[in-house]
This record gives structure tokens, C-alpha cells and sequence, in this order.
């Protein structure tokens, strides 16, 4: 193929601009951020198909996966720079190239991308959108004004980057000082943590993840600090590890842990999908009988315990109105929640929900703890979970079942069961993303989750 040929086939297409390198990725990242702040649309499942918004390639799904949740992750930062570029902020018609602005600024200050790529990406893709045209000088010259002065803007920037009415919430709830840490801990991009069947060598599986920085945070977890994919990594397909957050570990090993013999125990997992800690449970010998209420999440729950060569009985079913032939040694809720513990992972969370999100949860919560008390038998354990940073969604929810219940009991959960000062002092777990996740505290970083261990009566 001649030069003249290759630089034909190459002309952009002006209606994709697949061709230009980066583009789309850049393109896609700005209209999936649009979603979000201007549409109220959430990302979940946005980066899971091959194929996301046209996105063939690999590299390019990843690429607009980090501009995304960087982006919204570090939105008042990056806002405050535009606004400091800018005579006036943008009028709300311009929200497109608001976004397309935010989608470079994050480039330009956070991820340390190539600055002219980033400019001429941005004007490019202002360029080539019907409302968003006109704008491309004024996107041009913001973005050669951040590259001169990026320090500055950096440096007068907001130390916080929560939305203000979490930041308000955990004020209230954790004080000053801790929220801050916990704000700095949320603009990061969180590490991956594989859980591991029990008995695993975990010598060897340091060196077989080498390549990944892999850090052992305990007997059943290995942290990979270095980021990148995770299908072509060793042991996925035979299906050795699963991908879970160290603080996701620790409802169902709560529960693990209060059993006399697991192996001959029947656990019920309520709200199983996609199914880390059903996979915890059936590596532990439990017999699992795993529902949840979404039919699409029950097939990645079936796919994931397939290739993780394990056997667990699965119902599609709403637990609110299930009713099992039998009572459960075991059951665990790891209820539906705001997952505001997971800003980290999910960004866009911060600006989807609201105050009353909170309150309506947490009435759904308590039905389904209500519910999943008549599954135990009697000195039966029941462990209820969140992945939330609320008390309402947490502690209070505890406090009003023994109130009502005062023939159950909580049953404290062992200091040493999880990483250092996530066990508070009545034996539930509050995990909080800046904690370390090591016993060492040298591995910064973890979901927020809150974890009770009830007891029923006799
Ligand atoms: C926090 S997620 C569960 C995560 C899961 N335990 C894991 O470790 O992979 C909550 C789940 O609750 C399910 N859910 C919500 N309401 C439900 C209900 N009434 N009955 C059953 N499942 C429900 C949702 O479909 C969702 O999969």
C-alpha cells in the first residue's frame, strides 16, 4: 500500500471521526458526562458491552472510561478552572460544550495527558457537532490558556471535590476532619482487589501478577495497585479470583466466620447479584441458594459462578414476597442502598441521587431486614450489609431491628476480621474509603460499607 493510499483511507469520517486517534473515545466520554449532569442518566453498564456507544476497541472503551470517571470525579476542580478561564460561566444552553470543556480540563490538570492532543481534541469535537460548532474558538482558546497557566489554576482550585450535598451529610455524620479525608480518598481512582477461594498459595499468585504491582492484604485478597484490565490477567478464565473490593469481603466473611462447619450449613443470599459474595460463600463449602429480583444481573450472577467453577442454587425472585419451603441457618442481606460508599468507582452517584433517595432506601431497607428475619432458624445468623457511608442506611437501621426485636441480639464481629479500626465498639464494621485495607496501613483506600452480625433467638 502507497503512502498516497494509506493517507486516502485515512481522510476523517466527518460523521464519526473514528479515524482521528482519540477522538472518539474524547467524544463519547463528553456525551456520557452530558448524561450524567444534564440528562440524570446513570453509567452503569455505559463501559460493559463490547461495542459501548460504537466503541469498538479496547484501548478506546478504556480511555473514555478513565476521562469519565475522572471527570466526575474532580468536577468542582475542574469547573473552578473553567470558570477561571472564562469572562462569565457558559450559558446553561452551552451544557454540551461544557461538557466537552470539562472532558479536556481533566486531561489538562488531572491525568496528565498530552496537552496539544488535548486542545485540538476538544476543538475537533466542538467542530464537528451541530450545537456546539460556534464554540470552538472559545473551547480553543480556554484550553491554550489552562496549558499556560495550569499551575495557578490547580493551585486555586477547591481541596474538595464532593458534591455538596454529601459533603454536608458527612460533615454532619463524621466530623470535619475526617470528611476531609475521606473527600481526598474519593478523587482516586480505587486499586483492584481479587478475592481468592480459600487455600490458595498466595506466593505463587504474587508472582503470577507481578506485572500488576499485587500487594497481599490478607489470606483471601490480593490488591494490584497497577491499573489496567483484568480478562487477559492469569487465573480469570480458569476462573481462580474474582474482582471485590476488600471492604465487599467482609459481610459475607462476617458470616463465614460465626459458622461452626460450613460445609454442612444452607446460606440464603438475598440480593446475590452479581454475585462476589455468593461466591464467598460457596468457596467456603456453604450450600447457597442465591436471589435477587433482576433477571439481568442473575445472568452475569450465573456466568460469574461458571466460570468460577462453583454451584449455587439461583431464583429470580423479589424477596419482599419470597417465600421458601424452609428456614436458613444462615442468611445474609446485602441490601439495595445509595452506594454513596462506592463514589470512588461510581462518580456520577454523587450527582444522580438526593437527600430523599436516602430516606426512601432506607424505608426498603427495613422492610427487607424485616423479611430476611423469618428466613433464619431459630440461634440462625443473620448479617445485613450496605455499601453505603449513611447511618441510615447503616447503624440506625440496626438499632430500630433491636428495638423492635428484643429477642435478637448483635453479635460482635471479631476485631481481627478485618483491616485495622473498621470494627467499631458494639462489633459491626464501618468501613471508610481512607482507611488502609492492610493490617500495615500501607495500602490506602477502600469502598465505605457498614456490617451487622444479628443473632436470632432460640
Ligand atoms: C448491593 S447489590 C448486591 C450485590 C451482591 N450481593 C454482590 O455481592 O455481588 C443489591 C442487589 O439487590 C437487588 N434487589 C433490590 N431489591 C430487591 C428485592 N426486593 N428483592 C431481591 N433483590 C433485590 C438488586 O437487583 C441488586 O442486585
Amino acid at each position: 500500500m502507497n503512502a498516497q493510499h494509506v493517507r486516502r483511507r485515512q481522510k476523517p469520517d466527518q460523521r464519526t471521526g473514528r479515524s482521528i486517534p482519540g477522538l472518539p473515545a474524547r467524544s463519547h466520554a463528553a456525551d456520557l458526562v452530558f448524561g450524567v449532569l444534564n440528562n440524570g442518566k446513570a453509567l452503569d453498564g455505559a463501559f460493559e458491552s463490547q461495542k459501548a456507544g460504537g466503541l469498538h476497541a479496547g484501548a478506546d472503551r478504556a480511555l473514555t472510561h478513565a476521562l469519565v470517571l475522572t471527570t466526575l470525579r474532580r468536577l468542582p476542580t475542574l469547573d473552578a478552572a473553567i470558570n477561571a478561564c472564562l469572562d462569565r460561566p457558559l450559558h446553561t444552553s452551552a451544557a454540551k460544550a461544557m461538557a466537552i470543556l470539562r472532558v479536556m480540563t481533566a486531561q489538562l490538570l488531572v491525568m496528565e495527558m498530552a496537552d496539544h492532543a488535548a486542545v485540538t481534541l476538544a476543538v475537533e469535537d466542538a467542530a464537528r457537532r451541530k450545537d456546539t460548532g460556534k464554540l470552538k474558538g472559545l473551547i480553543n482558546a480556554v484550553g491554550r490558556r489552562m496549558v499556560r497557566e495550569k499551575q495557578a489554576l490547580m493551585d486555586a482550585t477547591p481541596v474538595s471535590d464532593l458534591p455538596a450535598w454529601l459533603e454536608n451529610r458527612w460533615r454532619r455524620t463524621y466530623g470535619q476532619k475526617r470528611t476531609a479525608k475521606i473527600a481526598q480518598a474519593m478523587q482516586q481512582q480505587p486499586a483492584i482487589d481479587l478475592s481468592f477461594k480459600p487455600g490458595v498459595d498466595h506466593q505463587l499468585w504474587l508472582e503470577r501478577l507481578s506485572d500488576r504491582d499485587p500487594v497481599s492484604l490478607n489470606e483471601r485478597s490480593i490488591r494490584l495497585v497497577k491499573p489496567g484490565g483484568i480478562d487477559r490477567l492469569p487465573g480469570y478464565e480458569e476462573g481462580d479470583w474474582w474482582v471485590q473490593d476488600i471492604a465487599a469481603t467482609l459481610p459475607a466473611h462476617s458470616l463465614i466466620d460465626a459458622l461452626p462447619n460450613p460445609s454442612q450449613t444452607c446460606v440464603l443470599d438475598l440480593c446475590a447479584a452479581p454475585g462476589g459474595k455468593t461466591a464467598q460463600l460457596a468457596s467456603a463449602g456453604c450450600t447457597v441458594t442465591a436471589i435477587d429480583q433482576s433477571a439481568p444481573r442473575m445472568k452475569r450472577l450465573a456466568a460469574n459462578m461458571k466460570r468460577l467453577g462453583l454451584t449455587v442454587e439461583v431464583q429470580i425472585a423479589d424477596a419482599l414476597t419470597y417465600s421458601p419451603k424452609k428456614r436458613f441457618d444462615a442468611v445474609l442481606l446485602d441490601a439495595p442502598c445509595s452506594a454513596t460508599g462506592t463514589l470512588r468507582r461510581n462518580p456520577d452517584i454523587g450527582y444522580l441521587r438526593r437527600e430523599r433517595d436516602i430516606q426512601s432506601l432506607a424505608k426498603l431497607q427495613a422492610s427487607l431486614l424485616e423479611k430476611a428475619a423469618h428466613f433464619v432458624k431459630p440461634n440462625g445468623v443473620l448479617v445485613f450489609a450496605t455499601c453505603s457511608l449513611e447511618p441510615e442506611e447503616g447503624e440506625a437501621q440496626i438499632t430500630r431491628f433491636l428495638r423492635e426485636h428484643q429477642d435478637w441480639s448483635l453479635d460482635p464481629i471479631e476485631a481481627d476480621l478485618g483491616p485495622k479500626g473498621v470494627i467499631q465498639d458494639d462489633g459491626t464494621v464501618r468501613t471508610l474509603p481512607h482507611l488502609s485495607a492492610d493490617q500495615n496501613g500501607v495500602c490506602p483506600g477502600m469502598d465505605g460499607f457498614f456490617v451487622a452480625r444479628l443473632r436470632a433467638p432460640n
